[in-house]
């Protein structure tokens, strides 16, 4: 298996550690556009291999894409992060010129290639990705669910005080500050419904502290965060190249589902080596779905602006 990570910034460096610790593939590219910096970390994480016991072969690359020829998955990260005070959605000017340069790049050299986006405003650039490499809808994922279930189960295992391995919890909807849709009527813990757990005010505060995760490590930290969404995105190559067939929210076109159609959003679906193979309807009730339809129209607005960059 290879794997290629474009970005060698804080996201894009943190996954591809996650993904060489964990010996996801033989071959793993890193591919920035600033002179010498995949290659130096690259480097940086060779050295690390025989002190945590890998043996992933890493490389750099500026800017070269022939190094990237025949991966199987490709994540993208390129792009600036937001600052504090600024919502994703701010980084559209910048980063669809990147992602949509990166994703003609890549395609070239890798033409059976998944691809995993990252970068901001992710629904967007998933959408734009989809266009602008033409490729089946099933090898366009875009990650930011992942990433929200994670911060809802956190939140919510800090009001519980239990593990947050014994929850199940997911984030639906878009990846923005308003328009992403924590399900707290189906998180259970251990099966057991944690509405059983939670009084109204708290299930509130738990569902507000999940939408402004990013926001919140923005401000504390300076720039965006990376631990975990490395880590969401080495969570999805694995389930990718493990075929594991994992349940993950991630940004996919849908088709009808949900209620929508022509857009890219964050919906349950299975991970497997085709990409997403399924997408898996929960089953929103009224006010769920008026949600989901809500935050497809912040997304759709988004995606009318690619027209007009
Ligand atoms: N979807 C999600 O859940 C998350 C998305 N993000 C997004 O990921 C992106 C990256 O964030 P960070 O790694 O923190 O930023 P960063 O600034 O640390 O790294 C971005 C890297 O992209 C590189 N780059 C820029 N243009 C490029 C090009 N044309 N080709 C190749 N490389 C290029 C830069 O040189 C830089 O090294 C941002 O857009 C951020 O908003 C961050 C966290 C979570
Ligand atoms: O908050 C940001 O801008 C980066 C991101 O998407 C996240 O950490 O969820």
């Amino acid at each position: 298996m290879k794997v290629t990570v474009v970005g060698a910034g804080a996201v894009g460096a943190t996954c591809a550690d996650n993904i060489a610790r964990k010996e996801l593939c033989e071959e793993l590219v890193l591919l920035d556009i600033k002179e010498g910096l995949a290659e130096g970390k690259a480097q940086d994480m060779m050295q690390s291999a025989t002190l945590l016991g890998f043996d992933t072969r890493i490389t750099g690359s500026t800017n070269d894409y022939s190094k990237t020829a025949g991966s199987d998955v490709v994540v993208v990260t390129s792009g600036i992060p937001r600052k504090p005070g600024m919502t994703r959605e701010e980084l559209i000017g910048t980063n669809a010129g990147i992602v949509k340069n990166v994703c003609e790049n890549i395609l070239k050299y890798s033409p059976n290639a998944i691809f995993i986006i990252i970068s901001n405003p992710m629904d967007t650039m998933t959408y734009l990705a989809l266009s602008a490499t033409g490729i089946p809808k099933n090898r366009i994922i875009g990650m930011g669910g992942t990433l929200d279930s994670a911060r809802f189960k956190y939140q919510l295992s800090q009001r519980l005080g239990c593990s947050p391995a014994d929850l199940n919890a997911v984030v639906v909807g878009g990846h923005g500050d308003t328009t992403m849709i924590p399900l707290i009527r189906y998180a259970t813990w251990n099966s057991v419904p944690v509405t059983n757990f939670l009084d109204e005010a708290t299930q509130q505060q738990v569902v507000a502290d999940t939408m402004v995760g990013g926001a919140t490590l923005t401000k504390l930290i300076g720039t965006s965060a990376w631990y975990a969404p490395g880590a969401a995105g080495a969570a999805l190559v694995e389930s990718i190249v493990r075929d594991e067939k994992k349940l993950f929210t991630c940004c996919v076109q849908l088709n009808g589902e949900y209620g929508q159609s022509d857009i890219c959003m964050g919906v349950p679906v299975v991970i497997g080596r085709n990409g997403w193979e399924k997408i898996v309807e929960f089953g929103l009730n009224d006010s769920e779905q008026a949600m989901f339809n809500k935050s497809a129209e912040a997304v759709r607005t988004m995606n009318d602006v690619l027209k007009t960059l």
